[in-house]
Formats: structure tokens, C-alpha cells, sequence
């Protein structure tokens, strides 16, 4: 299993009280596997996003990514796991805005210690596949909004990752381009044997996706929220499997507690 989070606990001090922002969450996301999270505003998706990605170090549970286990390595080796094995898109595009296309995806090659000609081989091939071959001298600046978000996925998969894990990609983009970034996380996903999880807002993006989970107040449980189809604002797309979003959940290999 790629990403397998196991009874996860997570507070952040409040005044004189804890808050709990995941509260005994269990996830679990193979190879080739799309999850999206939905839920409201607060409810623990983005510290679901931290902790998978090891930023933050919970309470109590488990976390092992790649066959790695977390729990317990130092920050040193989280560095070196974060980096060989994870592969992270923020919500709004972080590019460096002195820098070109090509050199986003260099500086994190810099980063990991690949060969500098290696790397360069591979940024061209990661920014051909999204289609900005032709941007590769191009400044945060001078892209679209669409643009970036491509940049920011490839520069999120020059280290070639396992997991990817994507906070609300789509939040910054008018609908035709959202649709295309989350076309495209699913293309990649396969193709590249990803464990994919994104954190999402856009209900109209669930139908490219494998499993929906929903966070309220730190609980993760399998299914859309309020009932919401994955086919909502996509009636055009060809079904695959309308009910294995809620049976995934509950069957095999995603694991939510409810
Ligand atoms: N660093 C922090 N210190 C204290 N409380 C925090 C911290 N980060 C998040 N919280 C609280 O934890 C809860 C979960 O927050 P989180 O950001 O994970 O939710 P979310 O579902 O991602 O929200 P949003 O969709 O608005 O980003 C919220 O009540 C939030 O106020």
C-alpha cells in the first residue's frame, strides 16, 4: 500500500482547550488509485493533506508512505521521504516568479541531487506531457492560471513520487480550465502508478475520480457530502462505476472509519 494513514489523532492548541482536527482517521490509497476529500470549510481536510504529506506529526496513529513508516523517523529522514517518495500541489500556484518553467522543475532536481543534464531531460519531458513545451521560457507571469497549475503539478512529479497529493487544485480556475487540471491529475495517476489524494471543493470534478471521501469535524467517512453525485456537473462523462465510490470505502483497499 502506497499511503496508509492509521488511526490518525490530531489536535492544535485553542486558548486553554485542544481542538481536534482529525479525530481517528484511517486512509489508505494504492498505486493507480484517485481519491478526492471533500467537506466543509474547517472540518480537517487540509491537516488530513499535512499530515499525509508529513508535515505535521499527529498525536497518535500511523503513517507510512511508500513502505516507509514515519512515526518515529527523524526530521532528517521525513526530509529525504518527503522528497524521494511525495509529490505536493498547494491550492494557489507558489511558483518563484524570477524563475522560467523549465528552471521551476530544475530547482527541485537541484534539491533531491539528480544530474543536472538527467534533469533536464526529464523537467522537458514532465512539461511536454502538459502540453508547455512551448512555455518552458515563460515566467509565472506570462502564463494562465492553467498554465501555472501545470507547471505546479509537473514540478510536483520531477522527483518521480508515489503519492501525490493536491490541495484544492482547481480553486483559482474557471470551470473549463479546472476541468482540464483534473483530467489531466487522473491521466497521470494511472498512468504513472500514483496514489493520488486530493483535497477539493468542486463537486463537479468528482467524476474523474476512483473513491470520494467526506471530512465533518475531523471524521473521514467514504461517500460525497449531502448526497451529492459524483456525476454532478459532468452528465456527459461516460460512467465507469456510478456506485464504487461509496462501495471502495467499505469493501477493499480505501479505508475510511466511519
Ligand atoms: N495551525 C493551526 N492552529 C490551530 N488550529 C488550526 C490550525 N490549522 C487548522 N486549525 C483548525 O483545525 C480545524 C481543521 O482545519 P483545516 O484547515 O484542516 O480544515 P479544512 O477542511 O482544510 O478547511 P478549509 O477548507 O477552509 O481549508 C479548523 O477548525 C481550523 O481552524
Amino acid at each position: 500500500m502506497t499511503l496508509k494513514l492509521t488511526d490518525i489523532v490530531l489536535t492544535y492548541p485553542d486558548g486553554d482547550r485542544t481542538l481536534t482536527a482529525l479525530d481517528h482517521v484511517d486512509l489508505t490509497v494504492e498505486r493507480g488509485e484517485f481519491t478526492a476529500v471533500v467537506g466543509p470549510s474547517g472540518s480537517g481536510k487540509s491537516s488530513l493533506l499535512a499530515v499525509a504529506a508529513t508535515l505535521i506529526t499527529p498525536v497518535s496513529g500511523t503513517v507510512s508512505v511508500a513502505g516507509h513508516e514515519v512515526s518515529g523517523a527523524s526530521q532528517a529522514a521525513r526530509t529525504r521521504l518527503r522528497r524521494e517518495h511525495i509529490g505536493i500541489v498547494f491550492q494557489q500556484s507558489n511558483l518563484l516568479a524570477s524563475l522560467t518553467a523549465l528552471d521551476q522543475l530544475l530547482v527541485m532536481a537541484d534539491l533531491s541531487g539528480r544530474s543536472t543534464r538527467e534533469a533536464a531531460v526529464r523537467a522537458r519531458e514532465l512539461l511536454a506531457a502538459m502540453d508547455l513545451s512551448d512555455k518552458e521560457d515563460k515566467r509565472p507571469h506570462q502564463l494562465s492560471g492553467g498554465e501555472r497549475q501545470r507547471v505546479n503539478i509537473a514540478r510536483a512529479l520531477m522527483n518521480e513520487p508515489e503519492v501525490l497529493l493536491v490541495d484544492e487544485p482547481t480553486s483559482a480556475l474557471d470551470q473549463h480550465r479546472g476541468e482540464r487540471i483534473v483530467s489531466l491529475l487522473a491521466t497521470l495517476t494511472k498512468r504513472n502508478g500514483l496514489a493520488t489524494v486530493m483535497v477539493t471543493h468542486d463537486l463537479a470534478t468528482l467524476a474523474r475520480v476512483d473513491t470520494v471521501l467526506s471530512m465533518a469535524d475531523g471524521r473521514l467517512t467514504a461517500g460525497p457530502v449531502d448526497g451529492a453525485s459524483p456525476e454532478d456537473g459532468r452528465p456527459d462523462r461516460p460512467s465507469t462505476s456510478p456506485t464504487r465510490h461509496q462501495a471502495t470505502k467499505n469493501s477493499s483497499s480505501s479505508g475510511a472509519r466511519a
